[in-house]
């Protein structure tokens, strides 16, 4: 498969994409990621191009919106990933089967996996470790996304700063 890399040559940038990726909505955790087919540890499963908001431009306006539920840090403000970026739900930390690298240059998120994934995971990202809502994990292989349970999370909402925290996990 595609790297994915920039080619300085033409500026042009691959965007692999995984067609057994699929949308499904769940009760507690809303739309999710899921697969169709196996993936193998190591894939790049998707590229995000990313939408950037400065500081002063997202503390005057995007944090006042739903887009602070979505945007990741990023080096000067907060970034919107666009295509199947934002819709990565949370797994807590370890339990994730997918990592994610900033691209800051070239104002792209990458995604891998970072275990072998079956048929009909949900594909997750970890957060961070402050989120701010409760968080419905995913039961063990869970084939159908429809075995989540509720944890008790004291976690009070948290800011834009929190919001998917600045490390990346691969
Ligand atoms: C980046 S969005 C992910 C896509 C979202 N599920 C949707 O339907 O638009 C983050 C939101 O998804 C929900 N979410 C993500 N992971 C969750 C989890 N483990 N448990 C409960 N809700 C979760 C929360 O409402 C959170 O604000």
């Amino acid at each position: 498969m595609d790297k994915g890399v920039v080619d300085e040559r033409n500026d042009s940038i691959a965007l692999p994409a995984l067609g057994c990726l699929e949308l499904r909505t769940h009760p507690l955790r809303g739309r999710g990621v899921f697969t169709r087919s196996p993936i193998a540890r190591g894939t790049l499963v998707h590229i995000s191009p990313v939408l950037l908001f400065d500081h002063a431009e997202y503390s005057e306006h995007g944090k006042h919106t739903k887009l602070d539920h979505y945007t990741y840090c990023w080096q000067g403000g907060f970034a919107l990933a666009l295509g199947l970026g934002s819709m990565f739900n949370h797994e807590p930390f370890g339990r994730e089967n997918i990592g994610f690298t900033r691209d800051m240059g070239a104002s792209l998120i990458k995604y891998t996996a970072l275990r072998d994934i079956a048929t009909g995971e949900e594909l997750c990202i970890c957060y961070g470790p402050n989120v701010w809502f409760d968080v419905a994990t995913k039961a063990s292989n869970d084939q159908e996304g429809s075995n989540s349970v509720l944890e008790g999370n004291a976690l009070q909402p948290q800011t834009a700063e929190d919001l998917l925290q600045c490390f990346d996990i691969i």
